[in-house]
């Protein structure tokens, strides 16, 4: 087996990438593998435009997210992996003058026709955005308000689905002898967690992650990077991130998008180390973007 980040001989002229795992030994790197092999879809764009009033951000999109896995989107500033990532939680529909046309399946469904239930779309797919942004109540009111909105729970099972939520948000030990204080006194890493915990309580299928490390330090980023791989067991995750080694590290698969095309998709292992398409390869080796 070839391992993705040995596939070029050390005196290779290729470019020593910024991403280059070498460069951070402390992150193995992943192998093309079984492990990566493309299992069922989840998710899946089919011939997906998307517009901004007459500007169209999202061109022909094709693509698959396969279930139980963490498939990154990368692409330069404006390529449209935030868009692409909020219809499929059809957040613009909030939004006038945004429209998209073509398919967003989720299980096979289309979640873009609008008799597709808005609540139940909002149960089965969960997001989380760059900046954490609580709600300004308690540590236990920020994930027990989703709940609510979707199921009737006696006071007893509910502290449990916090409890059970805040643990998959890798948060409860820091939490559990505060949950009546304010949310926004914790750090901002804490924030994350609460609001990945928030996601999770809803017991989505799928979890959208907006360049969730961003505005993190670099210890918190590492935690929420563990964290994603955990959740991966029970979650399907599509995570759009600016950080070529976070691609890299978190997930099995990468697609690259270049103002509003999907360039090309395919497993980490192979995007990083043999990209078929040369504005991927220009992309991954830090020559633009
Ligand atoms: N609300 C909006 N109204 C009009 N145009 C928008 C809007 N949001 C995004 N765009 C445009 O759509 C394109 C794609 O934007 P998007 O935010 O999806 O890119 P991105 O790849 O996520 O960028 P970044 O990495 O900078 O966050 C850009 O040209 C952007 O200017």
């Amino acid at each position: 087996m070839t391992d993705a980040y040995t596939a070029f001989p050390a005196d290779s002229t290729r470019p020593t990438p910024p991403w280059n795992p070498a460069m951070n030994d402390a992150h193995t790197p992943k192998t093309a593998s079984a492990e990566t092999a493309p299992g069922p879809a989840k998710l899946a764009a089919r011939h997906l435009d998307f517009y901004y009033d007459k500007y169209r951000a999202l061109k022909g999109i094709n693509l698959e997210i396969p279930e139980k896995q963490v498939t990154a989107l990368i692409g330069p500033s404006g390529c449209g992996k935030s868009t692409l990532l909020r219809v499929f939680n059809r957040i613009y529909a909030l939004y006038p003058k945004m429209r998209a046309s073509g398919e967003v399946l989720l299980d096979g469904e289309n979640i873009l026709d609008p008799k597709y239930p808005m609540n139940r779309l909002r149960s089965k797919v969960g997001m989380v955005f760059q900046k954490p942004v609580p709600f300004p109540m308690t540590i236990f009111e920020n994930v027990a308000y989703g709940i609510r909105h979707h199921e009737k729970l006696s006071k007893a099972d509910m502290a449990d689905r916090v409890e059970q939520a805040l643990r998959q948000g890798a948060l409860w030990d820091e939490v559990k002898d505060k949950l009546g204080a304010s949310a926004l006194g914790l750090s901002g890493g804490q924030q994350q967690r609460l609001c990945i915990a928030r996601a999770v309580a809803l017991r989505p299928d799928v979890l959208l992650l907006d360049e969730p490390t961003s505005a993190l330090d670099p210890i918190s980023t590492s935690r929420i990077e563990q964290l994603v791989a955990e959740l991966k067991s029970d979650y399907t995750i599509a995570i759009v991130t600016h950080n070529m080694q976070q691609a890299a590290r978190v997930s099995d698969f990468t697609a690259f998008m270049y103002l509003g095309d999907l360039v090309e998709h395919g497993p980490t292992s192979r995007i990083f180390s043999a990209p078929e398409k040369q504005q991927t390869e220009d992309y991954i080796t830090g020559r633009f973007g």
